[in-house]
């Protein structure tokens, strides 16, 4: 990326970015968030801003922007050589990519990047995205410690604007030790009739810096067992026998024409409520989802 195009843009950046901060400072005292890019290299690993030094919270992401540069201080991309049949194993790779990932990171305190873009001062800005200024620092090629202009790698800092979520996600993805453990099944959705029995959700999350914490997968499996068939749990459920009783009634061969709405079912004639809500419609969590007719078009005006 040529920065002499954007030299006109620097001063009245630079301007909307203080005055903005101003603003900021005046009315919260969030923490400042910071993205970080090599200008003209790359680093292949995400790495995160420790912000204990600066006490603020600050966010700190490295994005490759010339994947072809081979002068890098990180280690290459590991490449997936696993081959997995079975969906357990393959997120037993996905845990052991991101953990290979994870290792490679370095770990930046707010004041290297502080230092590295002399103090977020007005000749080190590059531009302005719609989530905060972009500076221009340098830092030593394996390490992050801040070095003289000129010399060491060069990066592009980011410090996101207080109120943006940009970041946000990746900054409590990183914080989370381990989180939800929660499963969900996949219900069919518009014309799937196919009801999903791949159990979705997240096995455990390990922040990357403790990956002792994050459970065998051997656990999770054994902890998984003694579930019961989800399948069955699935098809039974109030949602499932709704959904299949609206397209019985909405297909063009039901011969009575009668339409069924939540939480009954028309058959015969005879209205019965489904056998599975114990307590009516209002027991189950869906019912103030699922619509009481088919979302699909019927195609006539
Ligand atoms: N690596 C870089 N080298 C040189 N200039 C850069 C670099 N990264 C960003 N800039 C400058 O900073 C400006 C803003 O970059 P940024 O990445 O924030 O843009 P954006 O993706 O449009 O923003 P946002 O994600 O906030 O909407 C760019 O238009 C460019 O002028």
């Amino acid at each position: 990326m040529g920065l002499g195009s954007e030299e006109g843009k620097v001063k009245s950046s630079w301007d909307v970015c203080k005055s903005k901060e101003r603003k900021k400072k005046e009315g919260t005292k969030a923490g400042c968030w910071v993205k970080l890019r090599l200008v003209g290299s790359c680093i292949s690993s995400r790495s995160k801003v420790d912000s204990s030094v600066s006490g603020t919270s600050s966010h700190f992401e490295s994005k490759s922007i010339n994947d072809a540069s081979t002068d890098q201080p990180a280690a290459p991309v590991v490449s997936s050589s696993t081959t997995s049949n079975t969906e357990s194993n393959s997120s037993l790779s996905k845990l052991e990519e991101e953990l290979k990932v994870a290792s490679r990171l370095r770990k930046f305190t707010f004041n290297d990047l502080k230092l590295a873009t002399r103090n977020f001062r007005p000749e080190s800005l590059l531009g302005e995205g719609g989530f905060g200024c972009v500076f221009k620092g340098w830092i030593e090629e394996n390490g992050t410690a801040p070095v003289k202009p000129g010399t060491g790698l060069t990066v592009a800092v980011k410090t996101l604007n207080h109120d943006g979520l940009q970041g946000h996600k990746e900054w409590l993805d990183y914080n989370a030790k381990l989180s939800d453990f929660g499963l969900a099944k996949d219900g069919p959705e518009g014309d799937k009739t196919h009801v999903s029995t791949r159990v979705m959700g997240t096995y455990g999350y390990a922040a990357p810096e403790d990956p002792k914490a994050r459970p065998l997968m051997s656990e999770v499996v054994d902890t998984l067992k003694p579930l019961p068939n989800l399948k069955d749990m699935a098809s039974s459920s109030y949602y499932f026998q709704t959904m299949q009783a609206d397209r019985v009634g909405s297909s063009p061969n039901a011969k009575n024409g009668v339409r069924s709405q939540a939480g009954l079912l028309s058959r015969n004639g005879h209205q019965q409520r489904s056998f599975s809500i114990p307590h009516g419609p209002h027991a189950s969590p869906f019912h103030h989802q699922y619509p009481h007719q088919s979302p699909k078009p019927s195609g006539k005006p």
